[in-house]
C-alpha cells in the first residue's frame, strides 16, 4: 500500500494531502458486550491490536461496547470523555497500535446529562471528533420491543465529520441510519464512508438493517461500514449482529453472521467517482424545488 498525492483520486480533496491511493485497510469488531465493563474494555483493545497484525488502519467498535445495551445500564456504565476509563483505554490502544480507533459507542456523562456517544482516536491517541446520537432509539413494535433512549439520554445536536489522511468520513449512531438527510448532508461535505456502530435487534435487524445500509449507500453514492455487537441471546437487549460494508454501488461485499468476529476490508474511495460520474444524481438534483441543508 503506497501513499501518494490524493488529487491523482479525487479532486475535491485539498492539494498535497496524503492518503492511501488503494484505498485503506478498515476493520469491524463485531464483539461480545457482557456486565463487566473493564472486561469489555480489555476485549475491545485486544481487538484493536489484532486488527492491526491484520494491517487495519482504521478499526471501528459497535454500539455500547463497554455496557450492556439498556436504558437501566447506562447512567451506571456511563463516563466522561475524554477522562473516563474507556477514553483513556481507547486512545492508549489507538497510539500503541497506532491505528485510528472509531470507538463505537459509550455512555457518556457531561453534567447532569447521559448521551450515546461515538469518540474517534487518531493513531497517536488523540481525540479527534466525537459524536452524540443525534436520533434517539424511541420505538414501540406491540408484542415485539419497545424501547425509549429518551427516557435516560440526550439527544446530540451536531452531524460529525471527520477526516483520515485526507478522506472524510461522516459518523452515524444506530437509529440515526435510518434518517437518509443526515447521510446525505454528510455526503454533501465530502464523505466517502459512512460508519454506524449500531446495535439493531431481532425484529427490526433482519427487516432493515442491510436494506438501510444498502439505501445510505446507493443513494448517496458512498462506502457504509455498519458495526454491531455480536448476538448474545441472554442478554436484556439481544442484537441482531450481522457486520456489514456495503460499496457505493450498494452493494454488500463482506459481512459478518451473528456471531463474534472481525470483518477487515480494503476501500477503495476511487469507486466512489466512479459511481458518481456514471450515475450523476448529485448534479441532477432539483435544489429549485426541494433542498436538504445543515443547520448545526
Ligand atoms: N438501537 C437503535 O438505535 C436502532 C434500532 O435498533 C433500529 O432502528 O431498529
Amino acid at each position: 500500500m503506497s501513499d501518494t498525492s490524493i488529487d491523482a483520486v479525487h479532486p475535491r480533496f485539498a492539494k498535497n494531502t496524503m492518503f492511501y491511493n488503494k484505498g485503506f485497510r478498515i476493520a469491524l469488531v463485531q464483539m461480545t458486550v457482557g456486565m463487566d465493563k473493564s472486561k469489555n474494555v480489555a476485549q475491545a483493545v485486544k481487538e484493536i491490536h489484532k486488527a492491526k497484525e491484520g494491517g487495519a488502519h482504521i478499526v471501528a467498535l459497535p454500539e455500547c461496547f463497554n455496557s450492556p445495551y439498556g436504558t437501566k445500564y447506562f447512567n451506571e456504565y456511563a463516563e466522561e470523555v475524554p477522562c473516563g476509563e474507556t477514553s483513556l483505554a481507547l486512545s492508549k490502544a489507538a497510539a500503541e497500535a497506532q491505528v485510528f480507533v472509531v470507538g463505537g459507542t459509550v455512555p457518556e456523562r457531561f453534567g447532569n446529562k447521559l448521551y450515546n456517544t461515538c469518540t474517534v482516536w487518531d493513531n497517536k491517541g488523540t481525540l479527534i471528533a466525537q459524536h452524540r446520537k443525534v436520533h434517539l432509539f424511541d420505538i414501540d413494535i406491540p408484542n415485539k420491543i419497545t424501547f425509549k433512549e429518551s427516557e435516560v439520554l440526550s439527544p446530540g445536536d451536531k452531524l460529525t465529520v471527520f477526516e483520515f489522511n485526507g478522506a472524510k468520513i461522516g459518523l452515524g449512531i444506530c437509529y440515526d441510519l435510518r434518517f437518509a438527510e443526515m447521510a446525505h448532508i454528510m455526503a454533501k461535505e465530502g464523505c466517502g464512508l459512512l460508519i454506524y456502530p449500531g446495535a439493531f435487534n431481532m425484529t427490526t435487524g433482519p427487516k432493515h438493517w442491510e436494506l438501510l445500509g444498502r439505501g445510505r449507500a446507493t443513494d448517496q453514492q458512498l462506502w457504509v461500514a455498519l458495526v454491531s455487537p455480536a448476538r448474545d441471546t441472554t442478554a436484556g437487549y439481544v442484537a441482531w449482529g450481522h457486520s456489514t460494508l456495503v460499496d457505493p454501488w450498494g452493494e454488500v461485499v463482506a459481512k459478518l453472521d451473528e456471531k463474534p468476529g472481525t470483518l477487515i476490508y480494503d476501500i477503495d474511495l476511487s469507486i466512489v467517482e466512479e459511481v458518481r460520474s456514471s450515475i450523476p444524481i448529485r448534479l441532477q438534483r432539483r435544489t429549485d424545488i426541494y433542498d436538504t441543508v445543515r443547520k448545526n
